[in-house]
Parts: C-alpha cells; structure tokens; sequence
C-alpha cells in the first residue's frame, strides 16, 4: 500500500487499486477552527456497546446529523438524526463536489484526548448501500488513521490527518481493508471528524 501525492491530492494506492483520496488543505485554518466550534456546542453523546457479550461505553463521544428518515444502526444502537443547520448543509454539499458523490448523513466523533480512539472497522451498514463512501473531514488535533488489508493484517498503512484535511474513502476500502483511530496516549489535544455518508432514506421503517 502506498500513497501518491498528485496535483496537491493524495491518491491512497494497493498495486492498481484506488482505495481513497485525501485533500491535506480542504479547508483554511480559520474555517477549520470555526467549524470545530460550532460543532462542539452540539449535544455529544457516549452511548454503551454490547462487545462479546458485555456493554461498554464507546470510547469517544459522537453526534448523528441527517436528513430525513436517515436511520443508523451500528453495534446494536439505532440512531434517528439531528437536523442538519443550513452552516452543515452548505458544508455537505461541499464535500459531495469535491468528492464527486452524494452524502446525506454525517457521523461526528469527538476524541477528547490521545486515550479516546475507534477500533477496527469497516463501515459496512447495510443501510449505506451495497459501495459504502465514507468521506471524512478533520478538525482540530491531528491524529494517525490506520488501514489494513483485511486478509493479511501486516500490511497496513499510516495516514496523519491535520486539521482541515478531507479523506475520502472509496467502496474498495470497505470492502477490502479494515481502518482505525488507534490510541495515542501522549497527545492530550481535542479532534473532532465529520464521517459523511450516503443512507438509505427509511431502510429500518419500510
Ligand atoms: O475519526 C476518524 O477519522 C475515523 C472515524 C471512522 O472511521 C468512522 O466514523 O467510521
Ligand atoms: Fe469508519
């Protein structure tokens, strides 16, 4: 796996294959900073997750934001959405030119610090379709996300991911490899990620 700066975007490559795209500047400082503000006066939460049979907070905190009928299941948790402002709107439909398709739900996770993290994972909800694009815009600390080809763990890539930086995430990265935002017990600074993606309008009330 390797990565491939090209015009100021960085192609995330296997061999031949496009995986994602990252855009390092997507958005100027001061954006950045105002953004990371307005979407921290939201109301976060920290639900609890069955795992291997025992609940445990997630260790993060995060906010579901959608259009309508944009129900989330993940993990045995069923999310209805917040209304998005107009300020989110514009911005989603921002994200859906640069990356050249439509999203209408954003997950956001808040990283209170080094010890909050996501594990493993591909995000492969039913209700995001049978080609699940995940777009994902930092703010604030930057912080390390980790890929891993699903059938041979010891080939992974390394991404740093400042403030202001836009990750897209193509069908071949769900399909084929796992991400995470590993622990990084040193750094104490606060990151907030805006994941965008495309639901199914109604899929758990049809
Ligand atoms: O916070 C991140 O950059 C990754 C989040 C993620 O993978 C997800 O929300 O599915
Ligand atoms: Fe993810």
């Amino acid at each position: 796996m390797q990565l491939i700066s090209h015009n100021g975007v960085i192609e995330i490559r296997d061999g031949q294959l496009l995986i994602g795209r990252c855009w390092p500047n997507w958005l100027a400082d001061g954006e950045a900073d105002n953004l990371y503000r307005h979407c921290l006066s939201g109301d976060w939460q920290q639900p609890s997750v069955k795992v291997f049979g025992r609940w445990h907070p997630i260790p993060r905190q995060q906010r579901w934001l959608g259009e309508v009928g944009c129900d989330y299941r993940y993990s045995g948790l069923l999310m209805s959405p917040e209304t998005l402002d107009s300020q989110l709107s514009a911005l989603m439909r921002k994200v859906s030119t640069t990356a050249e398709h439509r999203y209408n739900s954003v997950l956001m996770n808040r990283y209170r610090n080094g010890d909050d993290s996501m594990g493993w994972h591909s995000d492969s909800e039913p209700e995001l379709g049978i080609a699940p694009q995940v777009a994902i815009l930092s703010l604030g600390q930057a912080r390390p996300l980790q890929l891993r080809d699903k059938r041979d763990h010891q080939r992974k890539l390394e991404l740093e991911l400042p403030s202001g930086s836009l990750l897209q995430l193509l069908p071949s990265a769900q399909s084929g490899y796992h991400h995470q935002l590993p622990k990084r017990k040193r750094i104490q600074g606060e990151r907030i990620s805006l994941t965008f993606r495309h639901i199914i309008p109604n899929y758990w009330r049809d």
